[in-house]
């Protein structure tokens, strides 16, 4: 296993600059130190850690979940996480929200919104998360939030963690630098980055303001879904996961933790960074992935298939092929289809759609959704392509096509969403979207086939 060459000067004190590095793979038992001989080698406990290390094991699953969805790292830091812990007192959350959340009544129709507005005052990533659903019931773990994140500021001697359930960036627009226990992950629009739950996290900006899609999961961790007859390779492929190497700040200096813990966030000042993992081993980490990576397979002589074959990553359920959360994406792609009506079919699914688009244009869709805006497809409720969709895909002559600089992406789970008040009162709701079913023409002539 790969072994961290990062250098190893706190960022704080040393005047030396970190850099992010990664080691391939998803759901590895990777291994990482950022000084050498800071791991222990064939055990994890010693009596004494090297270093002066405290050794803390960090679960993510039950002790005794099945292999293969037994989670779990090995952390040696400076100190362990209960010694950053200081009195904790609840903040005010801003616009974050957590299933269950009734604001709203449940939306019957479609809807949809344009792009938050980025805001002039200074708020960073705690402070800028605007939920617009909530599904299931964090309390039980089930469900999830779909928020859209603004930042305008770093987090400086700043740091979160999230115990209610793990988190999937979408950037839109704007460089992040997740600096996180584990190590450095930049991410930039096209590309997404999870970190897991509990795992501590500083935030910054690196090339001005950003927005973009959080998928709070409250559910079973984020797994690569079967290929089945596709055999082992394309859709997503598990070399293109990358996990940071261990990198570490050893910083004393006035900071505040927050925490969201139960739908709520807590604050609590202390005296040091947290981001003090010097090295670290184990299954249970943050990893980012290029979209861009994806090899979708799909329909190569007949009709439209279902958006399953574009599911980059899956939260299961205790039902078999019953998501909790399906990450799906819709990106560039060659159409080939003959005979065929090759946008998305009108349909209604038992599954809630929420859905994004990084940038390009969705084909369904052709005007309204825009780079940084949202739909909404609720559970059991109708929708399909507009009217200009309609007739275009209708009697366009059907030439291989090439759909190109496109990035739309799918949250889609078993519960039904609601809507929060913010995103129900938001100046950003399209008022006449609901009614773009009605533009679609009757043709239906009983003389002609
Ligand atoms: O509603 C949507 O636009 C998402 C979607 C895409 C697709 O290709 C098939 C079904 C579906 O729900
Ligand atoms: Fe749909």
């Amino acid at each position: 296993m790969e072994k961290s060459s990062l250098l190893t000067q706190s960022a704080a004190t040393g005047g030396t600059t970190l850099q992010a590095g990664y080691m391939s793979g998803f759901g590895n038992g990777f291994e990482t130190e950022a000084l050498p001989g800071a791991l222990p080698i064939g055990r994890n406990s010693p009596q004494k850690c090297a270093y002066g290390l405290y050794a803390e094991q960090l679960s993510g699953s039950p002790f005794t979940a099945p292999r293969t969805t037994n989670e779990r790292s090995w952390l040696y830091r400076i100190r362990p996480t209960v010694a950053h812990w200081g009195q904790f007192r609840k903040v005010d959350a801003g616009l974050w929200r957590t299933a269950p959340a009734v604001e709203a009544d449940l939306p019957i129709g479609p809807m949809r919104w344009d792009p938050i507005p980025i805001p002039n005052e200074q708020v960073s990533f705690v402070e800028g998360v605007r939920t617009i659903t909530t599904a299931g019931d964090g309390g039980t773990q089930a469900g999830m939030g779909a928020h859209v994140y603004l930042i305008t500021r770093s987090m400086v001697d700043e740091y979160f963690y999230n115990a209610d359930g793990e988190m999937l960036f979408v950037p839109q627009q704007g460089d992040l630098r997740l600096w996180t226990e584990f190590g450095i992950i930049d991410i930039e629009p096209g590309e997404i980055a999870v970190i897991p739950r509990g795992v501590k996290i500083r935030i910054e900006l690196r090339n001005g303001p950003a927005r973009g899609y959080l998928c709070e999961n409250y559910g079973g961790a984020f797994s690569l879904p079967e290929r089945g007859p596709i055999g082992a390779n394309c859709l997503a492929n598990p070399r293109d996961f990358l996990t940071p190497v261990a990198a570490y700040e050893d910083k004393d200096a006035p900071s505040r933790m927050y925490v969201k813990w139960g739908g709520s966030i807590w604050a609590a000042d202390m005296e040091h960074s947290p981001l003090d993992v010097v090295a670290w081993h184990g299954n249970f980490a943050p990893y980012k992935y290029d979209l861009r990576r994806y090899s979708p397979v799909g329909p190569v002589l007949f009709d439209h298939a279902d958006p399953s074959i574009f599911t980059v990553l899956t939260s299961p359920s205790e039902t078999p092929g019953t998501a909790n959360i399906d990450f799906v994406i819709f990106s560039d792609r060659w159409l080939v289809a003959e005979n065929t009506f090759r946008p998305p079919w009108y349909h209604m699914n038992v599954m809630s759609e929420f859905m994004g688009l990084v940038y390009g244009q969705y084909d369904a869709k052709p005007q309204g959704f825009v780079p940084g805006g949202i739909s909404l497809h609720n559970t059991m409720l109708p929708h399909g392509p507009d009217v200009e969709a309609f007739e275009k895909a209708s009697n366009v002559e059907l030439k291989p096509h090439k759909l190109e600089g496109t990035m739309a992406f799918m949250f889609e789970t078993r519960f039904p969403q609601r809507v929060t008040a913010y995103a129900a009162g938001s100046e950003a709701l399209q008022k006449d979207y609901g009614a773009y079913g009605h533009q679609l023409k009757k043709h239906f002539n009983p003389n002609q086939r």
